[in-house]
């Protein structure tokens, strides 16, 4: 009987949906598990973030981000259309609201890859609803080897993001998770089972209270 109510009509959608923010160095590999883990969980929602950084090969506007000049960027920040957004790299980054607050309200869990400014500026803003994962690489050599194969930035770009990665890992403590990518079937199992535990967090299941009370009255 208890298997009806859990899965019935009756409790469906009453769960709300919580925040997966991936941080981790440039290169670390937060881009390609997001997406690895958006393929096997079709219900998660990515939130694609603006930038005025210039799309490289192959990405593509409003998949990857929603790629906009400076002006158009300082705009939106003016008319509070962001979540939170921060310079990296001497680009702008930010997170659209709309499309978060809707997922979140539909019971749906949405998956961020931003920095570790965005990620404090979530979960200041809502520290129930946030889940903070950091991703690191097995070592700085293999980090600025990944950035050379993924061959999508020039060399002094490359050197740039090895410049910050220090900065960014320096967090690593703020974040709830910490995951190391060195075998990359194995991160992505890991992160999925962080997925699945958080989404059966008593917390975030308030019908339980409902459902207790109804089992001891029985
Ligand atoms: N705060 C914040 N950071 C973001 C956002 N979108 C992307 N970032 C971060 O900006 C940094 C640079 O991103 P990108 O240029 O795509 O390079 P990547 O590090 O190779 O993914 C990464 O640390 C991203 O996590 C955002 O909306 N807000
Ligand atoms: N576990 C791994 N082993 C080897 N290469 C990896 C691994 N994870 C990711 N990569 C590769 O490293 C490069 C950087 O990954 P990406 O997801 O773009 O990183 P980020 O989004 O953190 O900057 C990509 O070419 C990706 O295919």
């Amino acid at each position: 009987m208890h298997g009806d109510h859990l899965s019935g009509p009756v409790f469906r959608g009453q769960r709300r949906g919580f925040m997966l923010v991936l941080s981790s160095p440039s290169g670390a590999g937060k881009t390609t598990l997001s997406k690895r883990l958006l393929t096997q969980n079709p219900d998660l929602v990515l939130s694609v973030s603006a930038t005025t950084r210039a799309p490289r090969p192959g990405e593509k506007h409003g998949e990857d981000y929603y790629f906009m000049e400076q002006g158009e960027f300082i705009a939106k920040t003016k008319s509070n259309e962001f979540y939170e957004w921060a310079k990296v790299f001497d680009h702008y980054y930010g997170t659209p609201k709309g499309p978060v607050e809707e997922a979140l309200e539909e019971g749906r869990d949405v998956i961020f890859d931003i920095d570790w400014q965005g990620a404090q500026a979530l979960a200041e803003s809502a520290p129930q609803d946030v889940v903070r994962v950091f991703i690191l690489p097995p070592s700085l050599k293999l980090l600025r080897d990944r950035l050379h194969k993924r061959a999508q930035d020039s060399d002094e770009v490359i050197e740039g993001r090895m410049n910050r990665a220090k900065a960014e890992i320096e967090h690593w403590n703020e974040y709830d998770y910490v995951v190391i990518n060195d075998d990359f079937s194995r991160a992505l199992e890991k992160l999925s089972q962080i997925l699945h535990a958080e989404r059966l967090k008593r917390s975030r299941h308030p019908w339980i209270e409902g459902f207790v009370d109804a089992l001891m009255e029985e």
